[in-house]
């Protein structure tokens, strides 16, 4: 079981950022939440905050965990594990490493959404956030 972190940031207009997986990598097409595996010797919270500065070449503040997911994909299985993120003050995230980033507003629209076919393990952690704090 791969253990994985994500991160669910807003922006001031209370938008969710959602990033696409590039050609190349397991997942390419789909949308995730930026974020990636944990190293070995590393906290849930200090490897996300490396992936964001390495992904998106920005510092976040690490909040609160929403519910983790297991999903087995055909090969491997991965145990996500979500944050909420604010980011810290004067900071943009940039597609580093995504084909594209994108802001959108977190709704149950965009569970179905054609436009951005989120992958599969991230799709309860987008209707916990709806639930909680979607509009
Ligand atoms: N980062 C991220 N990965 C996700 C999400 N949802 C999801 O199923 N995954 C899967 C895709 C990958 O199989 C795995 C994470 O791998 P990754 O490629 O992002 O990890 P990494 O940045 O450490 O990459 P690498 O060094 O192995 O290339 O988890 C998500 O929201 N964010």
């Amino acid at each position: 079981m791969i253990q994985v972190v994500c991160g669910l940031i807003v922006n001031g207009e209370g938008r969710l950022l959602i990033c696409q997986r590039p050609e190349g990598k397991a997942q390419a097409g789909l949308w995730e939440f930026p974020g990636g595996k944990i190293d070995q010797g590393e906290s849930a919270r200090e490897a996300l905050r490396r992936e964001l500065i390495e992904e998106l070449g920005c510092e976040v503040e690490v909040g609160e965990a929403l519910t983790s997911v297991r999903y087995a994909y055909d090969d491997y299985s991965i145990c996500l594990i979500p944050y909420i993120c604010r980011l810290l003050d004067g900071q943009e995230p940039k597609a580093i490493e995504h084909s594209n980033i994108e802001w959108v507003r977190g709704d149950e629209r965009l569970v179905t959404s054609a436009d951005y076919a989120l992958a599969p393990a991230d799709i309860p952690i987008l209707e916990e956030w709806v639930e909680r704090f979607g509009d």
